[in-house]
């Protein structure tokens, strides 16, 4: 059957970007299609990426008890044995919960939405094929590309979705591993690694690089594997991954060289691929790089067919849930014929492992790379009487400021509560504030919030030149460095 419509704007994909172009569009009054191949509205954010890999961290930490650990040692547990049905459980609801609240918004706003596999017949013209065989034509004066990425999956790794999985196969476990490889050390692979290591599951991850998470600031990430060593973590750096063979029900990894790391389960994390190999991008005139991504317009998010925008992980760099929904925004902006102002200059990264990263701004080895005089200073959060109380061991939090104009640089955080945290540093690099913030800033009392402040002090002992003592024969103390502000 094939019956033809027109929209002002076809978007093509529910996830981050595809949802808030959608929304946008529909406010400025214009009609607005979502086509989604998925049963159900949300994307890869809220069915197999950022929610489900979110909610399952939350519900380890919270069944693990590790969140108190600190104080009751390192064998506390709130549920003794903690199966795949528990983790499955909070998962569930979450995602109930969340695709409801994406349904109300798409039909408050009168976005129409269809399930359907969509491919492009011309630059105008889109086929949506539904899993009952329907194929229905549309036409748009304006479409959005959202249709992000899957998990790279090299022919020569026996995928099973048993033990051998990719980041889609491992939200829905049917039983825990006692061991497991996690072979990339990129965010997904580590943060799937760090929760399943807070689970007391013995964990090795293997990079072809001799660091893992490379854009993060190197003392952060030191600190940060730091701690995973301590737990029993295994790096396995600077290996090349030569095959995968089953041993009985075991996966093990051959590495070059010959050295051989078996466990019950394998978690195949080496990249993500534009889901671009299904919408026939040839009839509207696109191609795609080697990974299946698109280019476009970074301030209007056009592709090289100007009427044809593409957003969120399909576009690249740097495919995250938050920035993908600005980019829809911007998209549907520029479609409707709005202005939108620039993009601040900085945004956050958050790295939701055991312990979480975030950061924003330069690391320390950007600004040196860039020749801009710098001063850091570092507060632990074990320095915070929130820290304290908390029973909070590890963590830290770093910020980098240039000597010559005190502005803050930068700000990295690794610890609990970092990916919330990060946000004060965001504010005052984006408004162009300096070091005195901080320093003259009142802080709540007892929060973790204070390592700001600490780490401030720590930076302005180092920039102030210090007064010498003057040794006195009348018994007064005499200070001993420049005054410190308090
Ligand atoms: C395991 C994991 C954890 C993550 N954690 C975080 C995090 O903590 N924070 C963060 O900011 N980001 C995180 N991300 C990244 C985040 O999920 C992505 O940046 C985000 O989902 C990208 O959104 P998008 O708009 O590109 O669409 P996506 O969410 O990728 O959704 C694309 C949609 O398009 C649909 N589609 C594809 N092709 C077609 C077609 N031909 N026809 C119809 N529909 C189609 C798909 O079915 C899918 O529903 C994570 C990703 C993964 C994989
Ligand atoms: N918290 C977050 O914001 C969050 C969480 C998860 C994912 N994401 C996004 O998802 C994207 C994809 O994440 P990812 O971890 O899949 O990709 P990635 O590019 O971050 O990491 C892939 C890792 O695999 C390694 N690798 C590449 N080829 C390999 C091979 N053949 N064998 C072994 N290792 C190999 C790479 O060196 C790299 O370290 C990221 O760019 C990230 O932005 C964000």
């Amino acid at each position: 059957m094939t019956n033809k419509r027109q929209y002002d704007l076809v978007v093509i994909g529910s996830g981050p970007s595809g949802r808030r172009a959608a929304v946008q569009a529909a406010k400025f009054g214009r009609s607005v299609l979502v086509v989604d191949k998925l049963p159900r509205v949300g994307g890869v954010s809220l069915h197999s990426g950022t929610i489900p890999s979110k909610t399952l961290r939350e519900t380890v930490l919270n069944l693990t008890g590790w969140r108190e650990r600190g104080f009751y040692g390192s064998m506390y547990r709130v549920k003794q044995d903690i199966t795949a049905a528990d983790l499955r459980a909070r998962l569930a609801k979450t995602l109930d919960y969340e695709v409801e609240v994406l349904e109300h918004q798409f039909a408050r706003n009168n976005v129409t939405v269809e399930h359907g596999l969509a491919r492009f017949i011309a630059p105008h013209e889109i086929d949506v094929l539904t899993s009952a065989g329907d194929s229905r034509r549309v036409t748009a004066d304006k479409i959005v590309i959202a249709v992000g990425t899957h998990p790279y999956r090299p022919h020569d790794i026996p995928f099973d979705e048993s033990v051998v999985l990719d980041s889609d196969g491992i939200i829905a476990l049917d039983n825990l591993p006692r061991s497991l490889t996690v072979v990339g050390g990129g965010v997904i692979g580590i943060e799937y690694a760090t929760i399943f290591s807070a689970l007391d599951i013995r964990v090795t991850i293997i990079e072809p690089r001799e660091n893992i998470l490379d854009f993060v600031d190197r003392e952060l990430v030191a600190d940060f594997m730091h701690q995973l060593r301590d737990r029993g973590m295994m790096f396995r750096l600077g290996a090349k991954l030569d095959a995968i063979q089953m041993e009985g029900r075991q996966p093990v990894a051959i590495l070059d060289g010959g050295r051989r790391v078996r466990a019950d389960m394998l978690l195949y994390t080496a990249g993500r691929t534009g889901a671009t190999d299904q919408l026939d991008l040839a009839a509207c005139g696109l191609t795609t790089d080697s990974r299946g991504r698109l280019r476009v317009d970074p301030h209007t998010f056009q592709t090289s067919v100007p009427h044809i925008y593409a957003t969120g992980d399909v576009i690249g760099f740097p495919s995250l849930a938050s920035t993908s929904l600005e980019q829809g925004r911007i998209a549907a902006c520029h479609a409707c014929g709005q202005s939108v102002p620039p993009a601040p200059e900085f945004f956050p990264y958050g790295i939701y492992s055991v312990p979480e990263i975030s950061t924003v701004g330069k690391s320390e080895e950007a600004v040196r790379a860039e020749g801009i005089p710098y001063e850091c200073g570092i507060a632990r959060f074990r320095e915070t009487s929130r820290g304290t109380i908390m029973g909070i061991q590890g963590g830290l939090l770093k910020l980098i400021v240039s000597l010559e104009t005190r502005k803050l640089l930068g700000v990295h955080i690794v610890g609990e509560g970092a990916t919330e945290l990060i946000h004060i540093g965001q504010a005052v690099l984006n408004l162009g504030g300096s070091l005195d913030y901080f320093i003259d800033a009142t802080f709540n009392y007892p929060t973790l919030a204070e390592a700001y402040k600490i780490a401030a002090l720590d930076a302005w002992n180092r920039i102030t030149p210090r007064v010498e003592t003057v040794s006195s024969n009348v018994g007064v103390a005499a200070p001993v460095a420049a005054a410190t502000p308090t």
